[in-house]
């Protein structure tokens, strides 16, 4: 018999019950503890949240369940625990030539086609598309229903949001917000918030390079 791989979730949210579900539909994988910084979440789907990351709790690998970018990247700087290799929902399309690295989550039905790369901790979220030679830089997020065509590099931290469309080619700085149903036909620079069809930049955004 096989063994069991337990994998533990760090954010107790919205987020964490979809990673959640993703862990579950894994051949042999189960959730093991879910971790929160929040002492006033006590319960999740059943499970009890754990607020003390001591060495047994950390004996398991973990994701970092957290949708905001700038703090999924905060407890990253802090965790001392090792994270789970990148994890598909079993419904998601990955090229065996795409290259996913740890703690990055693959949501239901999204696709990561040929020769893809995405760095670490990035979401790439239900029915998302995320097209041949794209480079994904770590912390990023696309949204559910986002089509990153062929070509496109998006730097760290970057948000793009559900439904928005980047054309093939372009270059997305880091932190960079992208709005819903965004049509995005030009390069981007770092820290703006982009918003309609085709996109334009409403206002910059300051973040830490940390
Ligand atoms: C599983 C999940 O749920 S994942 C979560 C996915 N989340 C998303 O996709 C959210 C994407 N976020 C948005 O689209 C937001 O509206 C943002 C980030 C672009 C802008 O938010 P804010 O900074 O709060 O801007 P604000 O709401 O003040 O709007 C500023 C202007 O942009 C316009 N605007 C905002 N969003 C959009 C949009 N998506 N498309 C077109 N115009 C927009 C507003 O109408 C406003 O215009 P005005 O100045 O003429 O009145």
């Amino acid at each position: 018999m096989e063994r069991i791989k337990r994998i533990n979730i760090y954010g107790a949210s919205g987020h964490g019950k979809v990673v959640a579900d993703i862990i579950n539909s894994i051949d042999n994988t189960t959730l093991g503890y879910i971790l929160d910084d929040n002492e006033n979440l006590k319960e999740f789907e059943g499970h009890q949240v754990i607020h003390n990351l001591s060495r047994d709790v950390l004996n398991y690998d973990t994701v970092l369940a957290i949708g905001n970018n700038t703090i999924r990247k905060k407890v990253a700087n802090n965790f001392k625990g090792t994270y789970a290799s990148f994890l598909g929902h079993n419904s998601a399309v990955v090229s065996s030539s795409a290259i996913i690295s740890e703690g990055s989550v693959i949501m239901p039905n999204a696709t990561v086609n040929a020769a893809a790369s995405i760095g670490k901790h990035s979401i790439v979220n239900t029915a998302s598309v995320i097209e041949h030679d794209v480079v994904l830089d770590d912390f990023v997020h696309v949204s559910p229903g986002a089509v990153i065509t062929g070509n496109v590099r998006v730097g760290e931290g970057t948000q793009v949001g559900a439904g928005a469309t980047i054309i093939p080619g372009i270059e997305i700085g880091k932190w960079v917000t992208i709005g819903a149903g965004a049509v995005i036909i030009e390069n981007i620079p770092d820290g703006a918030v982009v918003v309609g069809n085709p996109g334009r930049i409403i206002k910059f955004k300051e973040f830490e390079n940390a």
